[in-house]
Order: C-alpha cells, then sequence, then structure tokens
C-alpha cells in the first residue's frame, strides 16, 4: 500500500507472534506512520526494541495507548479485561480499539465494560497462526491469504468497522464478520479441539513405559508428527483459551467422544463397512479444503510449503 497511512499510530500491547507479525505488516505495507509497543515484561521489550518492531517503546500500557488511533491488544485472552481497564483512561476519544484473541464471547463481555464513551471496540480474531510465541516468532506476511474474523457488538460505527477492515485487509486478510458467540463454536471445533487433541495424544504417547521416548521420537516422522507441532503452541494462550471458551469447547469434547465411542464399537465388533465409510467422507472434506485453495497437497507444512522464505523455520 502506498500514500497516507491509515493510521497515524498503533499502539500495540503484547509483542509476541501476533503482535510483532502485525509490526512488521503495519510498517511494510505502510498501514500506520507510528508504532508504540508494550509489553508486561522488560525483557520482551528490551527484545522488541532491539528487533526495531516500533517506534516506541513503553512498559506502562496506558502511556503506550497515549494518542494512538488504532489500539490492539495482542496479549493471551484472559488477560485482556485487566489491560483494558489499565489503558482505559489513556485512550483517545475516537480511537478505534481492537484484539486479536482466539476467543470472542469472553473478550466481548470482559472488555466492553471499560471501553470509554467515544472509543470504538471492534474486537477481531486472525486466523493465522504458528505454533511460536515471542517477539523473535513474527513475520510480515504472516497474515497473507488467510481469514481476520471481526465480532462488533450490535451499533458499532459502521465506519470504525470499514476501517479496521481496510487495515487487516491491507495485511493480505480477508475479512468476514460474525456473532461473538458463534465464532467461539465455530472455532471450538476447527482450532481448539485439535489443539486439545494434539496436546492429550502427545502427553499419552509420552506417558507410555512400553515404548520409550527415543522411539516416540525416532518413529515420529509420520502423523504423529503433525501433532506434537500443535502441542509446542505456547501453554499460557491455550490455558487461557481453554478457560475462555470453556462451553464451546465442552460441546465439541462431548460430540468427539462419542464419535470416538463409535470408532471403537466399529474397531471392537470388526464393522468395517462403519470405518470405510467414514474414512471415505473425511477424505472428501481434505479434498474440498484442498480445491478452495485454502491449503497444499504437498507434505503438511501449510502456506509456508510453498516456499515462503519468511515463513517461520521447521
Ligand atoms: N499464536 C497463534 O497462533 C495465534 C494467537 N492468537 C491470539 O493472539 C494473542 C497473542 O498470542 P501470541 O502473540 O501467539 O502470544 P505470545 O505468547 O507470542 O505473546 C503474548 C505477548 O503478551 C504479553 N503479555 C502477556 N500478558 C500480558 C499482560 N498482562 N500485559 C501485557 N502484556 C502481556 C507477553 O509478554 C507477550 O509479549 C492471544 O490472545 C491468542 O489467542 C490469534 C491467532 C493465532
Ligand atoms: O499453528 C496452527 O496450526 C494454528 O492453528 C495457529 C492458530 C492458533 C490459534 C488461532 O486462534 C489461530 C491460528
Amino acid at each position: 500500500m502506498t500514500g497516507t497511512p491509515l493510521f497515524e499510530r498503533m499502539a500495540l500491547i503484547g509483542i509476541g507472534l501476533i503482535g510483532s507479525s502485525l509490526a512488521l505488516a503495519a510498517r511494510q505495507r505502510g498501514l500506520v506512520k507510528e508504532i508504540s509497543i508494550s509489553t508486561r515484561s522488560p525483557e520482551t521489550l528490551a527484545r522488541a526494541e532491539e528487533l526495531g518492531l516500533g517506534d516506541r517503546y513503553e512498559l506502562d500500557a496506558a502511556t503506550a495507548v497515549e494518542g494512538a488511533d488504532l489500539v490492539i491488544l495482542c496479549v493471551p485472552v484472559g488477560a485482556n479485561a485487566a489491560v483494558a481497564k489499565w489503558i482505559a483512561p489513556a485512550l483517545k476519544k475516537g480511537a478505534i480499539l481492537t484484539d486479536v484473541g482466539s476467543t470472542k464471547g469472553s473478550v466481548v463481555d470482559q472488555v466492553s465494560p471499560h471501553v470509554p464513551e467515544g472509543v470504538h471496540f471492534v474486537p477481531g480474531h486472525p486466523i493465522a497462526g504458528t505454533e511460536q510465541s515471542g517477539p523473535d516468532a513474527g513475520f510480515p506476511t504472516l497474515f497473507e491469504d488467510r481469514w481476520c474474523i471481526l465480532t462488533p457488538p450490535e451499533g458499532t460505527d459502521p465506519d470504525a468497522i470499514e476501517k479496521l477492515s481496510t487495515f487487516w485487509r491491507g495485511c493480505g486478510s480477508d475479512v468476514d464478520r460474525m456473532d461473538p458467540n458463534h465464532h467461539d463454536l465455530v472455532l471450538a471445533i476447527v482450532s481448539h479441539l485439535p489443539h486439545l487433541i494434539a496436546y492429550n495424544i502427545v502427553g499419552t504417547a509420552d506417558d507410555l513405559e512400553t515404548v520409550t521416548k527415543s522411539e516416540v521420537i525416532k518413529y515420529s516422522a509420520s502423523g504423529f508428527r503433525d501433532f506434537t507441532r500443535l502441542a509446542a503452541s505456547d501453554p499460557t494462550m491455550w490455558r487461557d483459551v481453554c478457560l475462555n471458551n470453556k462451553d464451546a469447547i465442552l460441546e465439541m469434547l462431548a460430540r468427539f467422544s462419542e464419535d470416538l465411542s463409535a470408532l471403537q464399537r466399529a474397531i471392537r465388533w470388526g464393522d468395517g463397512q462403519t470405518l470405510f465409510d467414514l474414512f471415505t467422507r473425511t477424505r472428501g472434506i481434505r479434498r474440498s479444503i484442498i480445491e478452495a485453495g485454502q491449503e497444499t497437497d504437498a507434505p503438511d507444512f501449510g502456506r509456508h510449503g510453498k516456499g515462503n522464505p519468511d515463513g517461520p523455520a521447521e
């Protein structure tokens, strides 16, 4: 993007994978004039400065948001409410306040009460990420060809929604809008449950006494390897996701357990037809995802398998 930046000053609170990727993408694409960064730990803030991610660095989040016309909360979802309360008195009238949290219902409930009159709160969630965390993990192409879902509460200023949508499109994303509770249900099955399954299967393998750890590592160049990648994701972030999307995750886990019991039964009773039918149906889903252009059929390194030089190292 060239010409006038969309925002004069963007403040990022939290500068891990998502915050640092936003800083790099917004800078590279000329979306903002100035970037102000705040995060809780002095070491992380110093690292962000070493990496040159912003223009101003503040330990005090309230100071960081002063004068900002775009404020993005990039912290684990469980920290959003405390951060919102902290920065609220310093937010500029007319500013857009948004977040990137993986859950939306709880964020809307917990942040909204702190949003001052005249500030536009437009919650968001980029469906883009990796298992890495911290300011070194960011890369500017993370959001390209990915979805960003906005869940603005009813009555939100349409101009604020449009301006934030333009920002995300500027980062390379497609933008969709959803009701926060519907978002949480959809994400519970496509993202939260897969991570839980990965944490669980890797934990189970690690607990096995009849199979040594060295065998798990040695023979994991198969499906198991994909699970270990997901299971390497940030523990704080995923603890917060589970605690903040409790109902939807428990609902999906219940359905999953029921379906797993049906599979168990089919195996026990030698019901090959049931197994074959399910495996045929699920193969079709994979094919539709590839046809929709959201995945390569190559060994699964996602979009970065297409040779993206900015992608994270395996
Ligand atoms: N990692 C991923 O793949 C994706 C993550 N998200 C969401 O983005 C948000 C950030 O995730 P990541 O960047 O991956 O996490 P991260 O762990 O890489 O970074 C989190 C940052 O927040 C800071 N922080 C933590 N608590 C804080 C507090 N109370 N006050 C100020 N700063 C605090 C940390 O110091 C760190 O700089 C989370 O809400 C997550 O759900 C959304 C899409 C993808
Ligand atoms: O690394 C992966 O495969 C992911 O699924 C990344 C991811 C994690 C959390 C989100 O809310 C969105 C995307």
